[in-house]
């Protein structure tokens, strides 16, 4: 919809209204085309100005249309009538342009925008490009390098950046509406024919193939298999080297090609999967509309070790005071050092003033008597954090929420330890914790409510993408990741070497393989856990009784590498050798390969050829697998829930949706079909049973992802 009224006797002000971010809609285009027709053929109106309700002027094109029959006027010719019209026609953006909104603005004559606005042409991360003439009249407007950086990174600009482009013509601090009138007003009867950006020819650019010959490698690097981005370069290459016409009709093809693509819809997924995951609930039935945050103005953090540091920057970069307790005076001393400096490098990048008073250092766990939250962060030993949750309980003012930064503890036991269970939730960061975006924030059986809530809020106040999850050995991220990384383990013993792993798994899209991951985050840290779990067996047994431990398939690899002192990237050595320890760049390793082949000749094992459609099946629908029976215990309450942790904390490729997307698109029943397949070939290897919840969907005919909630209540309500 679009509101028109005449406004200062001869601006006719047209107001797009469709909330919560005027997207462009059917009826909004309708709105548009109907109210400009208007302006233009009232002979009272000398100028028109188009702006948004609510302090929003546009979200861009409707996503949620996109995946249904397209109707309502097309938004091309909408926004060409509106550039070829005989009165100046004034954008006036306040909160958000963005995509069409942008490119909606960029057809009118002139744009003044609030200061506080941001623009951008984010279509590049839902898969698409700027295709409503925005890739053919930004490089028009603002040169083809700053064309291309906006256009391929989908990166916002705020409305200084946007003036000292050329984007906008005026920013101002006061009311934008009345500003663009006044200004509308001013620029009446003035000839429009320089304000037609699709008239203009691109700035003149020298050494224009060996940009866009840059700029594609750059581009192909950083897309990890995403097409989207290559064709936005296409797209603007058209509108530097061909007439306008020409270029609209490149742009129109490049999209067509999108728009069906599975990328884009696995991206529009992504995009409503991240808000989806904000409407959070339970299985006792509470959720995030009818469960209050508690306000928290002063928070703690307990243990200032890797994860702790991060933490403290985190929350210190929101704007709370933290208290950050560190009981060893030296590690205290090394911990404030560094968190300044992270906090002195985020406000340099950031152009803000760094939030060093805002952290209080301190290493008597009574200095956190009086704060709202607290979050534990000691080493990873179940005894310590129960004494750290007995002195806190002691501690602090009742009612402070008490949060554990566990990777693998039960939180449910920790919360036992305490006389107000209640108030605990586990609050699952990833290193480095002020950068990394995922946080999985655990609620066991007797969480109250009130402190799922006032976590999520947090996280999202600390920008994370916070997915609430259920209590369960390694949450939902590492749960699933178990299954992936013993399944290339195995494959290592079947014949595969850590290259054609990892070459196989970064094809698909992930930043690293398996065993690159595992060099980088330790493998001493596996095998600790493995320890624990009393899995771990010195000596040299062989055969396949030696590979057989509690009853299930186990590769003893990566202990006996371990063993080794193969750590990976800290020791110089691991599934790869390195130049020095501490050193990142991975090379082939002929020790390696020599071990594995004394390994397989000491087993009995005969090395096969295994090709990356095995390796993809066995990690991916291994960890697939893993997630319908996490969706079947309710520990996560959607498949989106899943999909978020994967993408935004795993590396999961975004334009391949996360693991349950990208089943929904492979197809239930082929993932079931592999893993029978595999099941069969491997049968002492549960995680390769298929989940009953996945044999339950495909008997039920494979229902569509976004009704797999609604089959799951159906089944469980059968059983
Ligand atoms: C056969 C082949 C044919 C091929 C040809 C096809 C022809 C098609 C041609 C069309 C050409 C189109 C070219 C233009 C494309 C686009 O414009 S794509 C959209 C680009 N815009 C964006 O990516 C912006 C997305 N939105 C945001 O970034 C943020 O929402 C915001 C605007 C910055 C506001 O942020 P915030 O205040 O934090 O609110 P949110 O929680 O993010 O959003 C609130 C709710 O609004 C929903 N929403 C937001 N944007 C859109 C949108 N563009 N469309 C639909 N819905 C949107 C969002 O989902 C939230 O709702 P809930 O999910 O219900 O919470």
């Amino acid at each position: 919809m679009a509101e028109y009224n005449r406004v200062s006797e001869c601006v006719g002000l047209i107001t797009l209204r469709n909330p919560p971010v005027n997207a462009l809609s059917a009826a909004v285009r309708q709105g548009i085309v109907d109210t400009v027709q208007r302006a233009l053929s009232d002979p009272n109106v000398k100028s028109v100005v188009i702006c948004g309700q609510n302090g929003i002027f546009c979200g861009g094109a409707d996503i949620k249309e996109f995946g249904s029959n397209m109707t309502g006027p097309p938004l091309i010719p909408m926004i060409h009538a509106i550039e070829s019209a005989n009165k100046p026609v004034v954008a006036a953006i306040e909160g958000s342009a963005l995509g069409g909104g942008l490119e909606l603005a960029l057809g009118c004559h002139y744009r003044i925008a609030h200061s506080k606005a941001r623009l951008g042409l984010p279509e590049v991360s839902l898969g698409l490009l700027p295709a409503a003439g925005g890739s053919q009249r930004l490089p028009r407007l603002i040169g083809v390098p700053a064309a291309l950086n906006l256009i391929t990174t989908g990166r916002h600009v705020t409305a200084a950046e946007a003036l000292q482009l050329g984007i906008v013509d005026q920013v101002t601090d006061h009311n934008t509406v009345d500003a663009a009138v006044k200004f509308a007003l001013s620029v009446a009867g003035r000839s429009l024919d320089p304000r037609r950006i699709s008239t203009h020819p691109c700035p003149q650019q020298p050494d224009l193939d060996a940009l866009f010959e840059e700029v594609m490698q750059k581009v192909r690097q950083s897309a990890r298999g995403a097409i989207a981005p290559i064709a936005c370069v296409q797209a603007v290459r058209a509108a530097a080297t061909l007439p306008y016409a020409q270029g609209m009709e490149r742009e129109r093809e490049l999209m067509a090609t999108l728009f069906t693509s599975g990328q884009a819809r696995a991206l529009q997924y992504c995009f409503f999967a991240e808000r989806a995951v904000g409407r959070w609930r339970m299985p006792s039935g509470a959720r995030w509309d009818t469960s209050k945050p508690r306000p928290v103005h002063k928070a703690a953090v307990i243990g200032l070790g890797t994860m702790g540091r991060g933490i403290t920057v985190a929350l210190a970069q929101t704007g709370l005071s933290v208290i950050a307790v560190e009981t060893q005076e030296k590690q205290l001393m090394e911990a404030k050092q560094a968190i300044s400096g992270m906090l002195e490098r985020g406000a340099k990048r950031r152009g803000v003033a760094p939030a060093l008073d805002g952290v209080i250092y301190s290493q008597n766990i009574q200095a956190v008597a009086d704060v709202d939250l607290v979050i534990e962060a000691v080493f990873e030993d179940i005894a310590l954090k129960t004494k750290v949750f007995q002195q806190l309980s002691a501690v602090c003012k009742p009612g402070t929420l008490l949060c554990t930064n566990t990777s693998a503890l039960d939180v449910d036991q920790l919360a036992s330890e305490t006389p107000n269970p209640e108030l605990v939730v586990g609050m699952h960061f990833f290193a480095p914790a002020h950068v990394m975006k995922l946080l999985e924030v655990v609620y066991g059986p007797r969480s109250s409510p009130q402190a799922v809530a006032t976590a999520m809020q947090l996280g999202k106040k600390m920008g994370k993408a916070s997915v609430a999850v259920g209590n369960c050995r390694g949450f939902v991220g590492n749960r699933m990741l178990k299954p992936y990384i013993e399944e290339a383990f195995f494959l290592l013993e079947e014949g595969a070497t850590p290259e054609l792993v990892d070459q196989a798994l970064e094809e698909f899209g992930f930043p690293m393989g398996v065993f690159r991951m595992s060099d980088l985050s330790g493998l001493d840290v596996g095998w600790r856990v493995r320890k624990g779990d009393g899995l771990v067996e010195p000596g040299t047994a062989s055969g396949r009784s030696a590979r057989i431990r509690q009853g299930r398939r186990y590769s003893p690899l990566g202990d006996l590498l371990c063993e080794e002192g193969r750590f990976g990237q800290k020791t110089g050595r691991g599934w790869y050798q390195y130049d020095k320890p501490g050193s990142r760049v991975a090379r082939s390793d002929p020790w390696l390969h020599s071990f594995l082949g004394a390994y397989r000749a000491q087993h009995g094992l005969v090395a096969r050829r295994i090709d990356h459609q095995e390796v993809l099946e066995r990690c991916l629908y291994a960890l697939i697998n893993e997630g319908f029976h996490i969706l079947d215990d309710g520990i996560a309450a959607g498949p989106e829930d899943i999909d978020v942790i994967y993408v935004s904390g795993y590396g999961w490729p975004r334009h391949r949706g996360g693991p349950m997307f990208y089943a929904n698109m492979v197809g239930l029943a082929k993932v079931l079909e592999r893993l029978e397949h595999y099941q069969q070939l491997h049968p002492e290897v549960p995680h390769l049973q298929p989940s009953s919840l996945l044999r339950r969907l495909v008997a039920s005919g494979s229902p569509p992802i976004h009704k797999w909630g609604e089959a799951i209540k159906k089944l469980h309500s059968q059983l």
